[in-house]
């Protein structure tokens, strides 16, 4: 392991990673790889995940795609040197800020969406210029396989290198000293991925999770709030990071919202949600069972059925939901929806600004001025308005969250601004040194230097 960081420091060093035009070939690869190979990875994704091939290639190919050819087309303008401005003793000088990359980065990814969150951040680790340690999650095992047998067929083979294993190679991989990590999973290992940074003073990007709230006002479309709703909530069966947590709405709206989530989920997935290719599994036991358990003494309006052989659960809806239940105090990461009443908007505002800051969230109504007054007075992550999901999909939007939901951001030039240094650069002139002179003049009175 340890060779290998030496082997991507070496390349760094060399200086080859740098040229914008290494970087626009390296980006032109790996878009080919995704488009040579893409049968190998939504077979490896569709065997980690049970996903059907038109859903892994909507959730994570796509997203992969279009971010490449923004990065090809937005390169060439975030390399260029930026002037900055001058003041009165650097009149005469240059002044501008230079990116420049940070050396050898490690990308450490979730199984979730183990090609986009491994493969999104590398997209900007390479397009600034770096060598890469890229690290996909073991609990997705074929999607990490593919990464790295496709990889060094494509790239550089000493500049991005893939590591795999588990915790044991994880914690190994994190006593070498980075330049930047980029770790994508759960909360308690963000802060051992911390932990182990801050011995190198390494600065980290965490992109953790939460209990992303959706707030459904009573002025709302109701059936377009509860398709998409359904839509991002049990899409890869609730195993989202930015999927919608929970609900919070007025008690009366409770009954429709059910009535329409399961009318929707009838129009998605068919009579039979079991036997639809669209509606994927619980990653493994652990998570199902632990899923399982957050149902406990819950009021079931809809679902609730579950198979222990195949880590199936039903699209499940729970009504009146008590804030202080066990559903209510981790992220579910599983496809069953929390309806807790809250008598109004204020309320909400004041449920979301009690709990730890969410990853997302999502505010359903007509009222513009009500949307924009509840982004106003909370804090999240990301927010989108009448949606879910989709501002992760815009590169020029920063992805990542805020307090216990993360630190920093990427996707697009994000990205490249995480992984690069913003160096400062100040050219001197030597016109005017005489200047400097007047200062030994015994007529004149001592003057600073410009
Ligand atoms: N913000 C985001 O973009 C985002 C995306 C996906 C998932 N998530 C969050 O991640 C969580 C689910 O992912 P997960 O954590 O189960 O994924 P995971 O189990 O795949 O872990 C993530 C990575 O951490 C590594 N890891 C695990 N234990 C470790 C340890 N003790 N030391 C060092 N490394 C270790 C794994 O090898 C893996 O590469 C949820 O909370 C979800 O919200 C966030
Ligand atoms: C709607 C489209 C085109 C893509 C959405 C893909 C998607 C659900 C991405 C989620 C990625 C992410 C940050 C997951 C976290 O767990």
């Amino acid at each position: 392991m340890d060779c290998k960081v030496q082997r991507a420091r070496a390349a760094f060093r060399s200086g080859r990673s740098r040229p914008l035009q290494f970087r626009l070939q390296q980006l032109e690869a790996l878009r080919r790889m995704v488009q040579e190979r893409e049968r190998d990875i939504l077979e490896a994704i569709g065997a980690d995940l049970c996903k059907s091939e038109f859903n892994a290639y909507g959730q994570e190919v796509i997203s992969i795609l279009g971010e490449i050819d923004h990065v090809l087309e937005k390169l060439p303008k975030w390399v260029t040197p930026k002037p900055a401005e001058k003041n009165l003793l650097t009149m005469l000088d240059e002044a501008y800020i230079h990116s420049e990359p940070l050396g050898v980065v490690l990308i450490i990814g979730a199984w979730n969406y183990p090609f986009v969150l491994t493969i999104q951040p590398l997209i900007g680790a390479i397009a600034a210029g770096n060598a890469v340690i890229i690290k996909p999650s073991e609990v997705s095992e074929n999607t990490a396989k593919i990464v790295s047998k496709l990889l060094p067929q494509y790239l550089d083979q000493d500049l991005y290198v893939v590591i795999n294993g588990g915790v044991k190679e994880t914690t190994e991989l994190l006593r070498q000293r980075f330049d930047h990590i980029l770790y994508t999973g759960n909360t308690a290992v963000g802060k051992i991925v911390m932990e182990a940074a801050a011995k190198h003073l390494t600065p980290v990007t965490l992109e953790l999770g939460g209990k992303s709230p959706c707030y459904v006002d009573k002025d709302c479309d109701l059936d377009i709030a509860c398709r998409r709703i359904t839509w991002g909530k049990y899409m890869n069966c609730g195993q989202t990071c930015i999927a919608p947590d929970y609900i919070l709405c007025e008690p009366s709206l409770q009954s429709q919202i059910v009535q329409k989530i399961k009318e929707t989920v009838k129009e998605f997935y068919g009579e039979n949600v079991k036997e639809s290719p669209d509606y994927e599994r619980i990653i493994n036991l652990h998570h199902f069972k632990r899923i399982i358990n957050l149902l406990e003494g819950q009021k079931i309006a809809y679902g609730g059925e579950t198979d222990e052989a195949t880590c199936y659960i039903a699209p499940t809806v729970l009504t009146d939901v008590d804030p202080e239940a066990k559903v209510m105090q981790e992220e579910i990461f599983g496809p069953i929806l929390p309806i807790v009443p809250v008598k109004n908007a204020d309320e909400a505002i004041k449920f979301i600004n009690d709990h730890e800051k969410p990853l997302a969230f999502y505010i359903f109504s007509r009222n513009n001025k009500l949307i924009k007054r509840m982004i106003d007075e909370t804090s999240s992550g990301g927010v989108t308005g009448n949606d879910v999901i989709m501002h992760f999909t815009l590169s020029s939007l920063p992805f990542g969250g805020v307090g216990s939901s993360g630190i920093g951001a990427y996707h697009g030039k994000h990205s490249f601004d995480t992984f690069s240094h913003q160096r400062s650069c100040l050219l001197k002139s030597l016109k005017r040194e005489g200047w400097i002179l007047l200062k030994n003049d015994p007529v004149q009175p001592p003057t600073c230097r410009f």
